[in-house]
């Protein structure tokens, strides 16, 4: 028995190990081996050695670990490569993802979020008036199901361009769909697999790069003007440091990429914050309020910087992503033995490290009643955690970023990898919950209390489906 190991999940079977009961509730699974091994302990996933290190610490160990001894693309590479296409994200260096990082991130200017304020409001606007759901003044709706609709036309409108939102009222969305259906656990296993649903995701893949080359051709070639700040046509304009312009085919992988993150992460969110909001009803008649009061009675056409004035509705994005991040789990292969800070554990290259800051951010030592849903608890000066001013900032080539290094609260990941979409993420989320807020009461059938469970069987923990509450038209 080497002392110098973390405990091991007690488990009746080999290669399956710990696979069910991870698999079927994380962070039950995680506070459970939390409360009998400490932060740190070792289980068996799928005949995989997975080191979990929890808590603050723990994030800090996992997200701050340095390159030589932590891997992100080993292990993401063969679930994400097929999907997103050759040269970008994990199939590269991670010197050239910082690189395609700090394009992207360059690319969400305050202009560009501006632009995306007023597309987000139309495209929200135009769906609750003519979809089939919202017909009439009162109905019921499922609200994973439109909600995933709805994030797909707001982020293609605006973050991928009009060509490609166009192409979602047709062949585009079957291919996202066949796309989609290579994104999933299994592929962590089985992503080179000749199965059916691997060779629609190919093809799916090859045709989707296709379609974005043709765009970026026909944007070059003078026939389409530049009118918005859509980022192809940013990364248009991108070279990396040796001078060399962005590839069309990596144009295309980014595009993909940033698509499949932002629908998955957003459509989970936004139907969370919907069905929050209609287990209490009080709080959408308080953010109409805040709205009223901030913009005016009349309720104006909503701006970006009208978003920066409304706290409760920023509060609520925020809460909501406390208790239901969509990433529950993060993982890293180790490369070489690995010492666990304040601990004398040796982690060796044989295990993947894996951090779930969704376990600190749901601990009463850091957060007073945390599995209430209470965006209040984030109104300023309330006795909870408040970002440290002093945290640590590093930059890792795309742009300064807080470490998080003592933060209980980390949605968007922290250090070389953490997420860049946040204020992309943010501005999209608040403008479709003030369209909602302005169009409709909401509340659970029946009125009763609670929301539903969560399905953390695909790769983005979302709400089990179908998921009914009742909506009513404002007059
Ligand atoms: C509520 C929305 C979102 C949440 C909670 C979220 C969460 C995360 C997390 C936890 C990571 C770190 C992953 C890791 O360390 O392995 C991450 C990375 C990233 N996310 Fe997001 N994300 C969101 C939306 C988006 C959107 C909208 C985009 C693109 C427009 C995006 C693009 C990325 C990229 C490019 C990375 C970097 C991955 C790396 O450096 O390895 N995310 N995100
Ligand atoms: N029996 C059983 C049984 C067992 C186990 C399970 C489930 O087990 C697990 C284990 C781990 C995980 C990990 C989630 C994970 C990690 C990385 C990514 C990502 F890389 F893809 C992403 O970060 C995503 N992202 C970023 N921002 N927004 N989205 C990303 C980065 C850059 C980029 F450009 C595009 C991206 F989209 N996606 C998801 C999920 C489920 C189920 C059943």
């Amino acid at each position: 028995k080497d002392p110098h190991a973390p405990p091991v999940v007690f488990h009746w079977f080999p290669v399956i190990g710990s696979t069910i009961t991870y698999g079927m509730d994380p962070y039950k699974f995680f506070f459970a081996n939390k409360a009998k091994y400490g932060d740190v302990f070792t289980f068996v996933l799928l005949g995989r050695k997975m080191t979990v290190c929890l808590d603050t610490k723990g994030n800090n160990f996992i997200l701050n670990g340095k390159l030589k001894d932590v891997n992100a693309e080993e292990i993401y590479s063969p679930l994400c490569t097929p999907v997103f296409g050759k040269d970008v994200v994990y199939d590269c260096p991670n010197s050239k993802l910082m690189e395609q990082k700090k394009f992207v991130k360059f690319g969400l200017t305050n202009e560009a979020l501006r632009s995306y304020v007023t597309l987000i409001t139309a495209e929200v606007e135009n769906f609750v008036k003519s979809h089939q759901a919202f017909k009439g003044q009162k109905g019921t709706f499922n609200v994973p199901k439109v909600m995933a609709e709805l994030t797909i036309y707001t982020a293609s409108r605006s973050l991928q361009g009009e060509e490609v939102r166009n192409m979602f009222d047709s062949s585009f969305a079957e291919l996202y769909h066949d796309l989609d259906m290579g994104f999933s656990p299994i592929n962590f296993m089985l992503s080179w697999a000749p199965l059916p649903h691997n060779r629609a995701r190919d093809n799916a893949r090859e045709a989707m790069i296709k379609l974005y080359s043709s765009i970026v051709e026909k944007r070059r070639s003078g026939q389409v003007k530049k009118e918005s700040h859509d980022m192809i046509w940013h990364l248009m304009d991108c070279k990396y440091k040796d001078g060399t312009p962005v590839p069309n085919h990596e144009i295309a992988g980014i595009m993909i990429a940033l698509l499949m993150a932002g629908q998955h992460s957003s459509s989970s969110t936004i139907a969370w914050i919907l069905l929050r909001l209609a287990s209490k009803p009080h709080i959408i008649e308080e953010l109409l309020e805040e709205q009223k009061s901030v913009l005016g009675e009349d309720l104006p056409p909503l701006t970006y910087d009208d978003l920066q004035k409304l706290p409760l509705h920023a509060h609520v994005v925020r809460e909501t992503l406390r208790l239901h991040a969509p990433i529950h789990s993060i993982m890293r292969k180790v490369k070489q033995p690995l010492v666990v800070d304040g601990t004398n554990y040796v982690i060796p290259p044989s295990h993947t490290l894996m951090s779930s800051p969704g376990v600190s951010a749901q601990m009463p030592e850091h957060f007073a009643n945390p599995s209430v849903w209470d965006p209040h608890r984030w109104d300023a000066g309330s006795l909870n955690f408040e970002a440290a001013e002093d945290d640590e900032k590093i930059d890792y080539g795309w742009g300064v970023v807080s470490k998080g290094t003592n933060s209980p609260y980390l949605p968007f990941g922290a250090g070389r990898h953490r997420c860049i979409g946040e204020q992309f993420a943010y501005t999209q989320l608040q403008t479709i919950l003030v369209a909602f807020v302005r169009e409709f009461r909401l509340r659970n059938i029946g009125g009763e209390e609670g929301v539903v469970g969560t399905d953390y069987s695909s790769l983005f923990s979302r709400p089990l489906a179908p998921a009914f509450v009742e909506w009513e038209r404002r007059n």
